[in-house]
């Protein structure tokens, strides 16, 4: 089965989206997000179509679209449904590239819950994915992000390594150094989000992704 990436982060908002857009320009991957929470602003999956320039790439449709802006379990129970993970399971390998990376994303962090049962990182466990986690540099963002890393590190889930959002800091050393985990790279700061930047970021992203991935 061709790569399956995972990208995740220290929370949410800290440009998951941004990052996903990015790599999968760079390894022309599909991207899936597969549970979409709050739809007044646009989706994430809207971002990242009109984020790309390549034309391999293909966007597949969220198996949940929920109204609330809220955790998904806390969006599916609003509307009186609930998340079936077997049914995302199956869907990952109907949109699985045959010799292409699928780059799915969550929402939010490592521990919100898909369902009543089920954890972002029990999915991801499931899904056989390697993680990206997304870090976004804030004062704060040691303690989230060993946090992850350390569930990450407890649970066995292989991860590829950080990319890192936002201004430049120096926590950014510091939670490499105590994660054990590598630097795929750093998104900086930019007044504008278009599909001008992801090239150029993309481009940027390339061989360290080839790299680790390796
Ligand atoms: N490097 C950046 N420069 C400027 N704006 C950014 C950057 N990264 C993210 N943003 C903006 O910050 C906001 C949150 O980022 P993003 O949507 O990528 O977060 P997320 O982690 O995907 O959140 P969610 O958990 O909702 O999926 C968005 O409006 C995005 O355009
Ligand atoms: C609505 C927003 N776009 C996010 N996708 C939802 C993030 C859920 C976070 C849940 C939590 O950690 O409290
Ligand atoms: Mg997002």
């Amino acid at each position: 089965m061709s790569e399956r990436i995972f990208i995740t982060g220290i929370g949410t908002g800290v440009g998951k989206t941004l990052t996903a857009a990015c790599i999968t320009e760079a390894l022309e991957a599909d991207y899936w997000k597969p549970v979409q929470t709050g739809l007044m602003e646009g989706t994430d999956t809207d971002t990242v179509v009109s984020l790309l320039s390549n034309n391999v790439s293909v966007c597949h449709p969220e198996a949940w679209r929920l109204q609330a802006p809220a955790s998904p379990h806390l969006a599916a129970r609003l509307e009186n449904t609930s998340i079936d993970t077997n049914r995302i399971l199956e869907l990952s390998g109907q949109y699985q590239p045959a010799n292409r990376p699928l780059v799915m994303e969550g929402a939010g962090g490592l521990m919100v819950p898909v369902n009543e049962t089920v954890f972002t990182l029990d999915l991801i466990l499931a899904l056989k994915a390697r993680v990206v986690v997304v870090a976004q540099n804030y004062l704060g963002s040691i303690n989230h992000a060993l946090l992850t890393a350390r569930m990450l590190q407890h649970t066995g889930v292989p991860v590829i390594g950080w990319v890192f959002s936002g201004a430049e800091h120096s926590n950014e050393e510091d939670i490499i150094r105590w994660s054990g985990y590598p630097k795929i790279g750093h998104i900086p700061l930019t007044e504008q989000v278009d599909k001008a930047f992801v090239k150029q970021q993309a481009q940027l992203l390339t061989t360290p992704l080839h790299t680790l991935l390796a």
